[in-house]
């Protein structure tokens, strides 16, 4: 293993540095760094702890509400702080993993906004993590190029998307950087390197630096984020204010601290994004002890059921109320190709999709794939018109926890809907293992906040007494188990068809048991998964 840099007091790294990553891997953004680590490890600790402390009350009983200590914040009159014109048109936002020529395509894909992804749909590996940071760098400073095997070369347009940058979330780890003997946050890690050697440049350029921030669960979290922020400026010189970060509210428990969270990041908030998967998968998680909780199969857990329909609305609420823009997020249907009607049944669903958040006032919404940029603008266009948003727009309905936690329907549960989840869980892990962290499979987008719906309803179902088929079978852990037999055997057999490797998918099968069958349920699949990564 060769070290081109010199390492700051205290630094490991356990996994190669090759010359080409020691251009990203530099003494100065190292330093940043270990500076950041030793001055908020110990608070993601403990967040991570309280995290820990407050789901065994759950499991106990406790249910959440609004917090009577922040109740000043939420009946306070005070606005976010302005945006630059660069973040005032999100109509439509692309996202997808960081390698180059989806970096390329994303960008030249007429969205207004392009959201680079070290997290849901991100496998991260050593290489995925520091090869993104490397495409980025080069993209931002338009040297970014691509050429397929066929000869094919991508080159950025003149025109392209603003950069929006995804860290990972608190509970993961960079496990191959140690300062003091510690590994160091993923999304620290992730975002110093990418703030340390770009944000001047975007500021030079008139957009950015820009974040997203992704699975918090209180604005305690959001509070960490925001002082990160202010050390990250002060340390290469930059006023306070410069970074511009969304929050994905993706938790139940961040739907109750909204607003909280908002005013935490006001002088850095861009506003908050309606992350629905894992939202989803957050309910069932905080919920699973709740012997009267028991979601219906996946496919039927739309965003117009009404705890998912009220988060929604409460989301575009509280941030037109604080002068912030509300973003939609992304449905997992995707252009299918070589089935003319089943790809116009999907355009229609996005179609559909995108015209209900603009209508609630959303002012953007998420899409995965380029070839739905145009649908989604067109959407937002009827109801916006020349405006580049609806941040006037106000809602003024009251939600709270008689709405968010109305968990229906618990029916249909079917067989059809136990193995699905079993393909695409075994699926999914076994490309994520493999180094790709966002796989269509069934014609859905599947990342790793979908797969935890998947292995989080199976375990459900197997533990809840209202976990029943609609034929009257209990689901049971040998009903799953026999399954995923076959499940495996159907999985590989598409995977060796579509010319790709079998080789992670025994191990898929194997963590996706252990993930959906285990007594005490895994916090989060991505955490085994990633000591499992070589
Ligand atoms: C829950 C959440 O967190 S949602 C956010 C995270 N999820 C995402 O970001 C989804 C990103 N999307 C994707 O990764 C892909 O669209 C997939 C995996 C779903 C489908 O990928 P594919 O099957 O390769 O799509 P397809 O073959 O139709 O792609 C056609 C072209 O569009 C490109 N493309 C597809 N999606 C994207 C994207 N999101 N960004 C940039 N380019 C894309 C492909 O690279 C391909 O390019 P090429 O023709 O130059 O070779
Ligand atoms: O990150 C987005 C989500 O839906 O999860
Ligand atoms: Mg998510």
């Amino acid at each position: 293993m060769s070290h081109p840099t010199t390492l700051p007091y205290g630094m490991q790294i356990t996994a190669p540095v090759t010359a080409d990553f020691s251009q990203i891997l530099t003494r100065e953004a190292l330093e940043l760094i270990a500076k950041l680590h030793r001055s908020f490890e110990p608070r993601r600790q403990q967040l991570l702890a309280a995290r820990a402390e407050r789901q065994q009350r759950i499991d106990a009983g406790e249910m959440p509400d609004f917090l009577p200590e922040t109740r000043h914040i939420r009946e306070g009159e005070w606005k976010i702080s302005p945006l630059p014109k660069a973040l005032e048109r999100r109509r439509t936002e692309i996202t997808g993993p960081v390698e180059a020529k989806m970096i390329i395509n994303a960008f030249n894909s007429g969205a207004d906004s392009y959201m680079a992804d070290f997290e849901d749909s991100n496998s991260p590996k050593w290489e995925n993590q520091i090869q993104g940071q490397i495409n980025l760098y080069k993209a931002i400073r338009r040297e970014l190029s691509f050429k397929n095997d066929a000869g094919k070369e991508y080159k950025l347009n003149d025109k392209i998307a603003t950069l929006q940058i995804r860290p990972r979330g608190w509970h993961l780890d960079e496990k191959h950087v140690l300062v003091d003997g510690q590994r160091v946050s993923g999304g620290i890690f992730d975002f110093a390197l990418a703030f340390f050697h770009n944000a001047k440049e975007q500021i030079a350029q008139g957009a950015g630096p820009f974040y997203y921030l992704p699975k918090m669960e209180s604005h305690l979290e959001a509070r960490l984020w925001n002082d990160i922020f202010i050390v990250a400026q002060n340390e290469i010189g930059l006023p306070r204010g410069s970074i511009k970060a969304t929050v994905l509210i993706e938790t139940i428990l961040a739907t109750f601290e909204m607003e909280e969270i908002i005013y935490e990041l006001r002088d850095h908030s861009a506003g908050l994004n309606a992350g629905r998967w894992d939202y989803i998968f957050s309910c069932i998680k905080k919920f699973k002890r709740n012997t009267d909780f028991c979601l219906a199969n996946r496919g039927a857990i739309t965003m117009e059921v009404p705890f998912m329909r009220s988060y929604a609305l409460a989301l575009v609420k509280a941030c037109h109320k604080r002068g912030a823009p509300a973003i939609g997020g992304m449905s997992a249907l995707i252009p299918i190709k070589n089935d003319p009607v089943a790809n116009e049944k999907a355009l229609a669903g996005i179609r559909h999709d995108k015209t209900r958040d603009a209508s609630d006032g959303f002012d953007g919404g998420w899409v995965a794939h380029p070839g739905l940029v145009a649908i989604a603008a067109e959407e937002f266009q009827k109801v916006l018109g020349d405006r580049p948003n609806q941040w006037e727009k106000q809602r003024d309905e009251s939600f709270g926890p008689r709405d968010w936690l109305n968990f229906q329907p618990e029916q249909p549960i079917t067989e059809a809907g136990v193995r699905n989840n079993i393909n695409v869980g075994i699926h999914y892990l076994g490309s994520w293992l493999a180094g790709n962290g966002c796989v269509p499979i069934h014609n859905l987008m599947e990342d790793a906040a979908t797969a935890e719906i998947s292995r989080s309803q199976i375990w459900q179902w197997v533990v809840s007494p209202k976990g029943k088929l609609d034929d009257g079978r209990k689901v049971t852990a040998d009903m799953v188990r026999g399954l995923i037999c076959e499940e495996l055997v159907k999985v590989k057999t598409t995977v060796a068809e579509s010319g790709n490797t079998t080789m992670t998918y025994d191990q898929a099968a194997k963590i996706f048991e252990e993930m959906s069958l285990a007594d005490n349920y895994p916090e989060f699949l991505t955490l085994p998964l990633y000591e499992a990564m070589v």
